[in-house]
Order: C-alpha cells, then sequence, then structure tokens
C-alpha cells in the first residue's frame, strides 16, 4: 500500500479536528504550527492542548514548525489558517507544491476592502493549474464535534468538478457526509456571511433577549446574506443548503461557536478587545462584519444586520442601541417585492 502525507498548515481547533480525521493508515498527516511550542506540545501530548483539548491523536498525526519539512512529499494539502493569515500562509508556500497536489481551504471569511472570498486569494497567489486542484470545505461543523466524531455534514465547491469529487473521496466518512456543489460563490459567502449574524445571536444572548430574537436575527440574517450573495453571483438555492441556513444554525446556537461567544461578551458590556482576549482563538466575523459592510454600502444592498453589527464594532454603538436600531426600522414587506405581489 503506498502512504500518502497529508500537509496542514495551521494547527489551530480545525486543522487540528482534520488533520484527525485525514490520519489513516494509508495516510501520514503532518501539522505544521507556527509555533515550535505548539508543534513540540502536540508530539509530546498527542493533544493539541491549547485549541482541541481532550482529543487524543493518533500517532500518524505529527506536528512541526518547519513549514519546508511539512511540505515535503505532501500530496494533499489543507488549509485551516484563519482569513487574516491565508494570503501571508500562500507566499510561503508558493513554488513549494506540486501542481498535482490536492488543495483543501478550509478558511472562512472576507477579507475587508479588497471584499475577496478565500478562493479568490488562492487565485491571485497560485498557478492556474494549482488554482484548478483548489476545493473550499465549508458547512455546519465544529471541530469540537467533528474530533469527537460526532455526524456532521459539510459541502465542497470548486471551480474544478474532478478536484471537489477527489477530495469528497478523500474526506467521507462513517460520522461526516460530504456533498459537492458547484456554486462556489455562495459556499465561501455563506460560510463567511454567517458568522456576522452569529456574533448579532451572541450579542443578544448577552443582552438578556430570548429565542424569538435569535430566531429573528437567523431568518432575517438569512434574508440579507442572500441579498449580497445573489447580487454578488451566488445561487440562491446554496443559502438554504448547508453551508447557507446549515451553517448559519449551527454557529447561531452551539456553544462552541467563537463569534457567539464573542457578541455575548459584548453583549454584557465588555470591549471587542477585552472579549477577543477572553475568547483567545479566531473570531472571524469580525472582519467579515467590516468587508460586508463596506461591500453593502459599496452596491446599495439593505443588510440592516450587518450594518448594526459594524456600528457596534468599529463605531462604539452600544448593542442596547442597535437592537433598538434594528426594531425601529420603517415598516417593510417581508419578501422583496416582485417575489409576491398583493393580487
Ligand atoms: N474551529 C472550527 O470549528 C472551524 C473553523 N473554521 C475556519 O477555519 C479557520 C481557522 O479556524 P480555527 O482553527 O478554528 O482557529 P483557531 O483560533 O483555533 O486557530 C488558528 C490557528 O492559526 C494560527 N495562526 C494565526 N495566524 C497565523 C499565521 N499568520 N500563520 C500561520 N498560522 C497562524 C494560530 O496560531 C492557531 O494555531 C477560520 O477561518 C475558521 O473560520 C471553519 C469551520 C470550522
Ligand atoms: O464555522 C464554524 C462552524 O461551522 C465555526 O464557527 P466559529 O468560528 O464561530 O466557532
Amino acid at each position: 500500500m503506498e502512504l500518502r502525507k497529508v500537509a496542514v498548515l495551521g494547527a489551530g481547533s480545525w486543522g487540528t479536528a482534520l488533520g484527525r480525521l485525514l490520519a489513516l493508515p494509508q495516510q501520514q498527516v503532518q501539522i505544521w504550527a507556527r509555533r515550535p511550542e505548539l508543534a513540540k506540545e502536540i508530539n509530546s501530548y498527542r493533544e493539541n492542548r491549547r485549541y482541541l483539548p481532550g482529543v487524543l491523536l493518533p500517532a500518524r498525526v505529527r506536528a512541526s514548525s518547519d513549514l519546508d519539512e511539512v511540505l515535503k512529499n505532501a500530496s494533499i494539502l489543507l488549509i485551516a489558517v484563519p482569513s487574516s493569515a491565508l494570503q501571508e500562509t500562500l507566499e510561503k508556500i508558493n513554488g513549494k507544491v506540486s501542481p498535482e497536489t490536492l488543495i483543501i481551504n478550509t478558511t472562512k471569511g472576507l477579507e475587508p476592502k479588497t471584499f475577496r472570498r478565500p478562493s479568490e486569494i488562492y487565485k491571485a497567489q497560485l498557478s492556474e493549474e494549482l488554482y484548478q486542484r483548489v476545493v473550499t470545505l465549508s458547512g455546519p461543523s465544529h471541530a469540537e464535534e467533528v474530533a469527537r466524531d460526532i455526524p456532521t455534514t459539510v459541502v465542497l465547491s470548486s471551480e474544478n468538478r474532478a478536484s471537489a469529487e477527489e477530495a469528497q473521496d478523500l474526506l467521507m466518512r462513517p460520522h461526516f457526509r460530504v456533498y459537492t456543489n458547484p456554486d462556489l460563490i455562495g459556499v465561501e459567502l455563506g460560510g463567511a456571511l454567517k458568522n456576522i449574524i452569529a456574533l448579532s445571536c451572541g450579542v443578544a444572548e448577552g443582552l438578556g433577549f430570548g429565542d424569538n430574537t435569535k430566531a429573528a436575527l437567523v431568518t432575517r440574517g438569512l434574508a440579507e446574506i442572500s441579498r449580497l450573495g445573489i447580487e454578488m453571483g451566488a445561487s440562491p438555492a446554496t443559502f438554504s443548503g448547508l453551508a447557507g441556513l446549515g451553517d448559519l444554525v449551527v454557529t447561531c446556537t452551539s456553544k462552541h461557536s467563537r463569534n457567539m461567544r464573542f457578541g455575548i461578551l459584548l453583549g454584557k458590556g465588555k470591549s471587542c478587545s477585552d472579549a477577543l482576549q477572553q475568547i483567545g482563538q479566531t473570531v472571524e466575523g469580525i472582519r467579515t462584519t467590516e468587508a460586508a459592510y463596506q461591500l453593502c454600502q459599496h452596491k446599495n444592498i439593505k443588510m440592516p444586520i450587518t450594518v448594526e453589527c459594524y456600528k457596534v464594532l468599529f463605531e462604539g454603538l452600544s448593542p442596547s442601541e442597535a437592537v433598538e436600531n434594528l426594531m425601529q426600522r420603517s415598516k417593510t414587506n417581508e419578501v422583496e417585492e416582485g417575489v409576491k405581489d398583493w393580487s
């Protein structure tokens, strides 16, 4: 049996959980951790105590802070760094990856100012040949549950169908069901924009509001995600799928969501910097709120939750004022005009 090597870049909770999933008798996994101390700790304890405590890693998973060593002979590359580190990471691997390598992107986010989705960052950094090997993984999947083999469904998209199907075969497990979807724009926008709504649900919880408020945010959040997504070229159906509604539901309800936990702290009166420090992990919703706010202003699309979330994060608006602003907007229809008119 030919032994394959999988390189995972990013030793956070998601890189570690997926590294564990990819460790098979025929697959050796090496995780790249920026900090040598973290690589050492993972190897010594067979556990990533900092980012994924309580999950024992098989011996086939090793960590290293030497990027060249991790990339050497890898035929599969999985990238799980925060969106803020994606460009820098791709620059580091430039010229070190062979064109046949299958690349799985797991970063969810949107870049402020440029509005680039993760795959657009790959496209700008990689050769066209290698870009055709990039597949984005999205959908409702908290690392803490995937790492404990809790049944999970995800979705893959790519510009290249054969690459997406190859990644599907690679990742399918009895407890991890993988779908494909050709709508790369929708899959990546769903995964990024739900973070804004999860953060807002957290704020509502921190303010002491209840389930009605959360349901309102999820539903109206999905409406504004879809409005922006369709304008950007996504297929409407994707937003009722795993990368849309699916990820929105899990992130807005799960105790594992860093975006929601960050929002709870804001709702309870913590400053952004204190809340971020307390979470101590990636909170993609902050950058994505900035990007989506700029984008909806630029494209003149109504995204009231995103706008209020932006004001709380970047302009010092209090969470309770943001809720008041949302509730007291001028009256309107639920569905867009033209979808269903009064007869
Ligand atoms: N944790 C989860 O359940 C899921 C996470 N994701 C996405 O995966 C991405 C990574 O998230 P997590 O693993 O959860 O984050 P995390 O906060 O658990 O870990 C991030 C890791 O990236 C490292 N890192 C930060 N800056 C870096 C840089 N410049 N170069 C190299 N490494 C750097 C950190 O040191 C840390 O090891 C995010 O885009 C997130 O939205 C997607 C689905 C599920
Ligand atoms: O994307 C995720 C689950 O699908 C992870 O969400 P958080 O980053 O909010 O933890």
